[in-house]
């Protein structure tokens, strides 16, 4: 990013990102599932996902105590079935957090009483993927994996990692799986579309300068890189109570006093991930001349803004999605922006729905090595135009009476960076192109918007290939991935049987 090299997050773990994410379990709005469904999609609407939103996940609703202790509030219609992944709220927040959400409230942003049923606006509390016996991580692993274990057509090879989409390979550490029906790639956002170009599926020009047969072009496969990029606004609050969330890191007794409860009853600052309160904000909310930027970005050649030598399908797609994009930002029922809040000062504003598109590519001088990935968070100028109201903004939330009493001081970027140009320059000085939530690199679309998958998942022009993980979302939703990965892969499973047959 900004010609600097920096870390990207991707977990290489049995159960992938759920097993080491945040824990934080929502969905994303109604809208941005349809969103899907009008690139080309059908049965990708919200009403047709959330079915499977309710299958796979088992919410057990806060205690009567915990929802007067922190004002926890929940819809189990939202939730229905009794599926594999548990989703709960712990025991336990920091008493800081209820003055930051009062502060949302001094905003007039309206709280809601749950998220999870298509309207993820405002001020509402998310659960965690937490199992409410042991408080201890629900994750796929867990949830899906443990119970097929002992099926004697299951296997689960550790410690190898996939090189190719089925070609013999004759080395003894190397070893080959043939697929009777079908083979369904789940490596993510890096690793899936990198798997099809080592396999000759990809942009003809990437394959040819890395010495690959092109066995088809599929010039989006790679493409369409999205993730949400996060600005960091470090405050300190001056009159923190103790305990805070930064009290384990700087006192030893505490730290293994809350170790001590959290083995003994399961209760205390432990049983958190990262936190249970989040805010999602339309366009309109944060920026008053809002009006303004979407007249600008209706006038703007965006094409310019893309990875060089695109493909004219994709340039297609990415209008398509413009359009589309466009009518979210005026819209009142469609966030832009995440903020996470646990009582902890620093905070991450997060950008929901972003213009700008990275790529993922396999190294051309090294197809087996890892894939290079170039997020290009912020090459559209209009993504930083939005960065920058959503920080005015969200700076006038640390200045609200309610906050007032923990007395807040800003130290990043600081009190004296105001103009545009300033807070451009923070921006792109404390920010992250990732939050680990890559996607859309293997975009379900049709073929001539520069889509890799088609609605049934399968990749286009190939037989008994198919792509389930996170690189299918076509267009970024303004949630966390996780619920809506199980979500894809519970409507793939059915997919699947149903050509099985
Ligand atoms: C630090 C972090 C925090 C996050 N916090 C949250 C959160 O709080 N809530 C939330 O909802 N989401 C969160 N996410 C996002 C979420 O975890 C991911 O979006 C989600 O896991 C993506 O699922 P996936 O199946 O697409 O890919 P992954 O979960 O990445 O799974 C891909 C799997 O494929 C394996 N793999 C890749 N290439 C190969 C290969 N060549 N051979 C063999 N195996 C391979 C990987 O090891 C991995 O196990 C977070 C992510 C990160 C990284």
């Amino acid at each position: 990013m900004f010609n600097q090299t920096t870390t990207v997050y991707a977990a290489a773990i049995v159960g992938g990102g759920s097993a080491v994410d945040h824990m934080m379990f929502d969905r994303g709005s109604a809208g941005d599932y349809d969103n899907w469904e009008k690139l080309g999609n059908p049965g990708w609407g919200w009403s047709d996902l959330f079915p499977y939103f309710e299958k796979s996940v088992n919410f057990t609703t806060p205690t009567l105590d915990q929802q007067a202790d922190f004002g926890y509030t929940y819809d189990s219609s939202a939730y229905g079935g009794y599926g594999p992944i548990q989703a709960s709220y712990p025991p336990f927040q920091w008493s800081q957090q209820k003055l930051q959400w009062n502060g949302w409230l001094d905003l007039g942003i309206t709280a809601q009483k749950e998220g999870a049923g298509g309207d993820a606006l405002g001020l509402f509390w998310i659960p965690s993927a937490l199992d409410p016996k042991t408080e201890t991580r629900s994750f796929s692993t867990l949830g899906y994996y443990e119970p097929a274990v002992s099926r004697e057509n299951y296997h689960l090879l550790t410690g190898y990692q996939v090189l190719e989409v089925v070609k013999s390979l004759c080395n003894c550490r190397i070893i080959t799986i043939n697929a009777n029906k079908e083979v369904v790639l789940a490596a993510g956002a890096f690793g899936s579309p990198v798997l099809l170009q080592r396999r000759g599926l990809g942009p003809k020009a990437l394959l040819e300068s890395a010495g690959i047969k092109v066995k088809l072009d599929l010039p989006g496969v790679g493409n369409n890189l999205q993730d949400h990029a996060a600005s960091i606004l470090l405050y300190i609050y001056a009159s923190n109570p103790v305990p805070n969330t930064q009290t384990a890191a700087r006192n030893a007794t505490f730290a293994a006093q809350i170790q001590v409860e959290y083995t003994q009853n399961r209760t205390g600052p432990l049983t958190v991930g990262y936190g249970n309160s989040v805010v999602f904000l339309p366009l309109p909310t944060i920026d008053p001349d809002y009006a303004s930027l979407l007249a600008q970005l209706t006038a703007q050649d965006s094409l310019q803004y893309l990875p060089p030598g695109y493909d004219a399908t994709i340039e297609k797609g990415y209008l398509a999605q413009k359009d589309l994009l466009l009518a979210s930002y005026a819209s009142n029922s469609s966030a832009i922006l995440e903020v996470f809040f646990n009582g902890d000062p620093t905070t991450t504003t997060v950008l929901q729905k972003p213009l700008s598109r990275g790529v993922v590519t396999l190294n051309i001088k090294s197809p087996y090595s890892d894939p290079i990935i170039d997020p290009r968070v912020f090459t559209n100028p209009i993504d930083l135009d939005f960065m920058v109201a959503i920080l005015r903004f969200v700076r006038k939330w640390f200045q609200t009476p309610s906050q007032a009493p923990l007395t807040p001081v800003e130290i990043i970027p600081g009190y004296n960076v105001t103009s545009d140009a300033n807070l451009i320059t923070a921006i792109l000085t404390y920010s992250t192109p990732t939050i680990g939530h890559a996607h859309g690199t293997c975009a379900m679309m049709p073929l001539e918007l520069g889509g890799v998958v088609a609605a049934d998942l399968t990749v286009w022009g190939v037989k008994g290939l198919s792509v389930v993980d996170a690189s299918i979302m076509p267009l970024a939703p303004a949630m966390h991935l996780d619920a809506t990965v199980y979500v894809i892969a519970e409507k793939a499973s059915d997919l699947i049987k149903s050509r099985a047959k």
